[in-house]
């Protein structure tokens, strides 16, 4: 099968570690900032970054809609970080009037760590993996509910989080909280990818 073309939303946010971290995978990798860039690709990377101008950026640039619907047809989509907030169908402490695309059915608590602990890194387990990855978790959301069709794939483990969600999968949809595009180990990319194929 040829490499699956997997765009990463280039309206804001870390895109162009993710853009790398495909591409040592052997995927092709490229920015989505155009409608007609959207339509030729075959699965979508959200990135971090902050989910409210995320948001606006995509109705100015008229993706809004076409993502949507891309999302409701069973686009493949990875959302990290402010990308899963942008893919829960419900978010707590949200900004005054802020959307969502939507589709994951979740609902992800904004800044959720707090100021104490709002970025952080360490060891996490993702279901998958035979070994933790390094997660770096920057002002993260974490989730605070998930309805039955969604498979939680990894908690914290340690600390005032313990048990807190921070990685899920949802047939062709994929979040963490965390960052996976941060540093050299593409596992997560990988899984994502993994998930393309299936698809
Ligand atoms: N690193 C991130 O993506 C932070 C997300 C950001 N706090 C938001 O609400 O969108």
């Amino acid at each position: 099968m040829p490499s699956p073309r997997i765009g990463v939303l280039a309206l804001q946010g870390d895109v162009v570690d993710h853009v790398r971290a495909l591409r040592a995978l052997g995927a092709e990798a490229t920015g989505v900032r155009r409608v007609a860039e959207l339509a030729a690709v075959d699965a979508l990377v959200v990135p971090g970054g902050e989910s409210t101008t995320m948001i606006r950026l995509a109705r100015v640039f008229d993706l809004l809609g076409p993502l949507r619907e891309r999302i409701a047809e069973g686009l493949p989509v990875l959302g990290t970080c402010a990308g899963m907030i942008m893919l829960a169908d419900r978010v707590e402490d949200a900004a005054p009037g802020q959307e969502t695309l939507g589709g994951l059915h979740v609902t992800v608590r904004r800044n959720a760590f707090g100021r104490q602990v709002d970025s952080f890194e360490g060891p996490l387990d993702v279901a998958g993996l035979d070994s933790p990855v390094h997660a770096v978790f920057i002002r993260a959301p974490w989730v605070e509910a998930v309805d039955d069709d969604v498979e939680v794939l990894a908690r914290v483990a340690h600390g005032p989080a313990v048990g807190r969600i921070v990685a899920v999968r949802q047939g062709p949809l994929m979040a963490t909280s965390f960052h996976p595009e941060v540093g050299e180990d593409t596992r997560i990319h990988g899984l994502f990818l993994d998930l393309v194929r299936e698809r």
